[in-house]
């Protein structure tokens, strides 16, 4: 550890060490990120300067970073950020990383608020909140007044989102509620937006090693992956006023087993693609 390392010689340890995880694309470049987050440079200046030597402390932290990579550690936790709707959003490892498939919702609810014509602010309830990625980018892009309920079981994660709702200045449209599902809601929302947990317990046992390092809390839902989406069928009606929209973020193959559970109970339903053509979202009118 005394002997000191140019970034020359800091990527070529890291390739090696990064290369037995044979599940991992590109090592060069995994390395590369952790290097540069390290040194703060962007990647083109740590190709430009490979002769430039990594301080003592330098050296030591991109040594613990990649090896927490080499076990399974996402980027994002060992960084704690992620970006997601061009926001740089706190993440840690009491949230889940924000998917760009979860986009489409965010863009959705906007489509909708831009359809209101009321002075009063739109109420919107953000269900299954985490990071407050959802929520919190409805209420930075709203064209309209809005004000946002963030919601999550997990008093841990609505910590991480309140700290996001205060680096992006959001915090006087945000009220923050720690709920099982609707048990403390006593409000009624224009529109519910939800990314619940959806992975089933025999698809979480085939996950990788990366994705297992999130919380099981925000990934696992039963047997089959449905169970919250039943528990917001059932619950949701008394939330939500006449007209209102929900919108929920499914897994893949799951949008019509989704659209099913509220069909069932006469209501109108849609389901939208994201960028890969994938049924992504399941929007629910309550008339
Ligand atoms: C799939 S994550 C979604 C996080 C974030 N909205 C996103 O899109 O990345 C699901 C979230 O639901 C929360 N959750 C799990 N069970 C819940 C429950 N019974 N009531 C409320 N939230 C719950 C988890 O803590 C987790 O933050």
């Amino acid at each position: 550890m005394s002997s000191i390392w140019t970034i020359k010689e800091a990527r070529n340890w890291a390739f090696s060490f990064l290369k037995i995880r044979e599940d991992l694309d590109e090592p060069i470049k995994e390395g590369d990120y952790l290097l540069c987050y390290v040194m703060g440079m962007d990647r083109s200046k740590l190709l430009a300067y490979h002769e430039k030597e990594l301080t003592f402390s330098e050296k030591s932290l991109f040594i613990e970073l990649v090896k927490k990579r080499a076990q399974g550690e996402p980027y994002a936790y060992l960084t704690n950020n992620k970006e997601f709707m061009g926001l740089n959003l706190k993440v840690t490892k009491d949230v889940l990383i924000p998917r760009p498939e979860t986009e489409l919702l965010v863009e959705s609810a906007l489509n909708i608020i831009k359809t209101f014509s009321c002075e009063q602010p739109i109420k919107v309830l953000d269900m299954c909140t985490g990071s407050g990625n959802v929520g919190l980018s409805i209420g930075y892009y709203s064209s309209k007044p809005v004000k946002i309920t963030l919601l999550d079981i997990s008093s841990d994660a609505l910590q991480i989102a309140k700290e996001n709702a205060h680096s992006l200045g959001l915090q006087s449209k945000c009220t923050f509620l720690e709920s099982d599902m609707f048990s403390k809601v006593s409000e009624k929302y224009d529109i519910i937006t939800a990314n619940p947990p959806y992975i089933s317990e025999s698809d979480y046992s085939g996950l990788s090693i990366d994705v297992k390092n999130e919380p099981v809390k925000a990934l696992k839902a039963g047997s089959d992956g449905l169970l919250y989406y039943r528990k917001i069928a059932e619950e949701f009606r008394n939330s939500i006023v006449d007209n209102g929209t929900l919108l929920l973020e499914v897994g893949d193959n799951q949008a019509q087993d989704v659209s099913n559970l509220f069909l069932k109970k006469d209501l109108t339903t849609w389901i939208e693609q994201d960028l890969a053509g994938i049924d992504r979202l399941v929007g629910i009118t309550k008339i």
